[in-house]
């Protein structure tokens, strides 16, 4: 009587994964004919070593020709399905037989695999769409090479800011408000020049977006930090810097890491979730906190009389403050102008997807 070594078997929509329990085997017998799978092998299996073999009719057709692949302890076969479909048995028979037993290593049921095709086919679309984008620009990986280290570095200063100041919060409570500035400013002041670059990417056509809401959010800001924040001792120990500073890198230290992502082809849909959403809530306490900065420095630039102009040949002075009322008008209007972008950024980002779920 012929012995039968112990078949696990698996599947996915184009393949079938037969596993046999047998070690030691050298040379198998293994053919598919007429739907049909024979093997027989000398190897080591439940009852020693020994000649074992089966036959397997497949439940639908499938290519005679097949992938082997032995290893010590076991033989695997990997066989192709000619119709890509979901089987919802492994034989013909519908009486399973008692040797063959589902491979839970690699099951999946047919949700999960349909949901790897189509990572698969994502990954290879993606795959496409990069080499298709080399052709028309050589110099693409250096691009994204100088942007992932431009977002990584941003990442690295803002992180910096973000985690000193929650630190400094526990360990000083209420205090660390007024020795924000102090303590944060250089590397402030770092990432803030370095933000120039977002005006000139889109200027340069390096990342596709507005030029518009950038020159909004770098010139508003480093408005506030070099200016207000700067230029004024006495608002450098003003609570309200330590809100404007902690808005900035909350923000910054989603934004850095999402575009870092976006470099490499990568979405993580939290992330992306996160980036396109967090600014509800946080853009306009952002920009309430910059405008009770302006606010406030208005009479310290009264009395200082910095930045004021002396109108010739009139014995009068037009005080800086009057700019800044100016400049909260317009702040209302840069507002409005990156509020308007970013509803429509976040739109196009989350809100297509919504309409294809539905
Ligand atoms: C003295 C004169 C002053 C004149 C000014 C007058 C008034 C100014 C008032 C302004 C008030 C400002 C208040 C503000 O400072 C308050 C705050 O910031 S509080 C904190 C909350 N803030 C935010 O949430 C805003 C954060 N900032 C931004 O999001 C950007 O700066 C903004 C320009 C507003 C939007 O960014 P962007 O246009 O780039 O949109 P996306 O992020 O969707 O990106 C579009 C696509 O480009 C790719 N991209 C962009 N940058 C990069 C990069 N560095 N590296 C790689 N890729 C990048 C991105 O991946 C997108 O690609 P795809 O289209 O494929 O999705």
């Amino acid at each position: 009587m012929s012995l039968t070594p112990y078949v696990y078997w698996a599947q996915r929509h184009h393949e079938l994964y037969l596993r046999v329990e047998l070690s030691d085997v050298q040379n198998p017998d293994i053919t598919i004919a007429d739907n049909v799978l024979h093997f027989k092998a000398q190897g080591h299996g439940a009852k020693g070593v020994n000649t074992y073999e089966f036959s397997l009719e497949f439940f639908e057709p499938v290519n005679n020709k097949f992938v082997q692949k032995l290893t010590q302890r076991q033989v695997g076969i990997t066989v192709r399905k000619c119709k890509k479909d979901w089987w919802s048995r492994l034989t013909k028979q519908e009486r399973k037989p008692v040797f063959v037993a589902p491979d839970f290593d690699r099951w999946l049921d047919e949700s999960d695999a349909e949901m790897e095709l189509r990572k698969k086919e994502e990954e290879r679309i993606t795959k496409i769409r990069t080499e298709s984008k080399l052709r028309e620009d050589p110099f693409l990986y250096l691009k994204r090479g100088y942007l992932f280290m431009y977002n990584l570095v941003q990442f690295l200063g803002f992180s910096w800011i973000f985690v000193n100041m929650t630190v400094r919060l526990f360990i000083f409570g209420q205090d660390s408000f007024y020795d924000t500035f102090n303590t944060m400013a250089d590397m402030m002041y770092f990432c803030q020049i370095l933000a120039f670059l977002e005006i000139v990417n889109p200027l340069i056509g390096w990342v596709r977006t507005a030029v518009k809401p950038a020159l909004i959010q770098v010139l508003g800001r480093n408005f506030i930090l070099f200016v207000i924040f700067g230029q004024l001792n006495e608002m450098q120990t003003k609570g309200v810097v330590f809100f404007v500073f902690y808005l900035w890198s909350s923000i910054e230290i989603i934004r850095y890491p999402f575009y870092m992502l976006a470099c490499i082809d990568t979405d993580w849909k939290l992330l992306t979730w996160i980036r396109y959403t967090i600014w509800i809530p946080l853009y306009p306490l952002g920009t309430l906190a910059e405008a009770v900065s302006v606010i406030q420095a208005m009479p310290i630039f009264n009395e200082t009389g910095i930045f004021s102009i002396r109108v010739f040949p009139f014995e009068f002075t037009i005080s800086f403050s009057v700019f800044l009322n100016v400049y909260l008008v317009l702040t209302l209007f840069g507002v409005a102008i990156n509020f308007r972008h970013m509803y429509k950024q976040r739109r196009r980002r989350l809100g297509s997807k919504k309409r294809k779920m539905l």
